[in-house]
């Protein structure tokens, strides 16, 4: 199918406010684009993905917009930029990262976004920007709670639901205000109305990805909850996802943190850069609700609604509940099985070509 067929019904949308009428995204031409961007110039470069590579530009009433290049064009690679414009074109909160507007001529394949100042959370928490110890804990609590807010929306408030299935410290962009904005939906699945799960085969990074996801291609709702824990644990130790412990072993996040939280040493899990600057209280419910979170087995993880108020300090009993849980009493608990320990992939992103042996059903369940 083209995408030009899948589109057809997504049109720039006109809403009403107040009686004003905003229109949300348009087309841009090529021209246009390549005057932005100073003809895709290699300077401009903000970074590269699985999709392609992203530029800065401006536009000529001088706004800033990141502009998403597809590499390679293909049927596939067509259909998934088909994906991310229906998906973007539908989701409107504050914390998800919107449509601008797209071009799509001849082979041309680009995708047009707000520009977001202060890059992504990748950035400061192990990046460029991570020596200047921009992320202080107000900060990370407010990324925190508006970026599960985001998740929230997709999986409780649009229609369909829509599962990211790539949450991940890279796709969790800031605005000038570091306010959070979730992106990056070139891997996002709508649910059908009902399903608990789909069937489907496996997109995502290692280190973030849930183990039924992982192993069967079973993908719901918890899985973005799955990937969201190990991105809280992550916000609040500034350790990433998978660690090289030697050169032939990796140790998850989860495998590092659990038996800290056993002995209840929260200080030693709290990120160093914070030099010590944290609310107890607070760092204790995102470790706790990170792991729990992240827990192997998906019927034992929260909804994303349950943690946007266990985050906010609501919920206190669920909170007493999940602090007394097995996981975090008995010794080495099974919960550190998950595939960070068997993978080793350098760049830690799973592609559909590396994972054609997992077949695609695309089947409700
Ligand atoms: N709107 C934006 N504003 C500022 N930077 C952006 C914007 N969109 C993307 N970027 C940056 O561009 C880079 C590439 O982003 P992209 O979403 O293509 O890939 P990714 O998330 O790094 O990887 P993957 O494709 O594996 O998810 C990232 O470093 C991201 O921080």
């Amino acid at each position: 199918m083209d995408f030009r067929s899948f589109l057809c019904c997504t049109k720039p949308s006109d809403r009403k406010e107040k009686g004003k009428k905003e229109i949300t995204w348009r087309i841009f031409s090529l021209k246009e684009l390549h005057a932005a961007t100073n003809n895709f110039n290699y300077d401009n470069k903000l970074g590269e993905g699985g999709f392609g590579s992203v530029y800065w530009g401006q536009l000529w009433d001088g706004s800033q917009i990141a502009v998403k290049r597809l590499k390679v064009w293909s049927n596939k690679a067509d259909m998934e930029f088909a994906v991310e414009i229906e998906i973007l074109a539908r989701v409107r909160h504050k914390n998800l990262l919107s449509l601008r507007g797209y071009c799509a001529e001849g082979q041309e394949r680009l995708i047009v976004y707000d520009y977001m100042p202060n890059l992504s959370l990748l950035s400061h928490l192990h990046g460029q920007s991570s020596s200047e110890s921009t992320l202080d804990w107000p900060r990370r609590m407010a990324i925190a709670i508006g970026s599960a807010e985001g998740i929230a929306y997709l999986h409780h408030h649009a229609t369909p639901h829509i599962i990211h299935r790539n949450i991940k410290a890279n796709n969790v962009l800031l605005d000038e205000d570091f306010k959070p904005l979730v992106a990056d939906f070139s891997f996002a699945k709508l649910m059908p109305d009902g399903a608990t799960h789909v069937t489907t085969r496996v997109k995502g990074t290692l280190g973030y990805m849930a183990p039924e996801y992982a192993a069967l291609g079973k993908a719901s709702e918890s899985c973005d909850v799955y990937s969201f824990g190990i991105l809280l644990l992550e916000l609040a130790s500034g350790k990433k996802p998978i660690e090289k412990i030697n050169s032939t072993s990796t140790r998850s996040i989860k495998e590092w943190a659990l038996p800290l939280v056993y002995a209840r040493k929260f200080s030693e899990i709290a990120d160093p850069k914070m030099n010590g600057t944290y609310v107890e209280e607070e760092l204790k419910r995102v470790i706790f609700v990170g792991l729990i979170c992240a827990h192997d087995q998906p019927e034992k993880r929260l909804t994303i609604l349950e943690v946007v108020e266990l985050l906010k300090g609501e919920l206190k009993e669920k909170f007493v509940a999940i602090e007394s849980d097995e996981m975090f009493v008995t010794g080495r608990s099974a919960d550190c099985n998950d595939e960070a320990s068997v993978a080793d992939n350098s760049s830690g992103f799973i592609s559909e070509d590396k994972q054609e042996q997992v077949q695609e059903i695309e089947k409700a369940a």
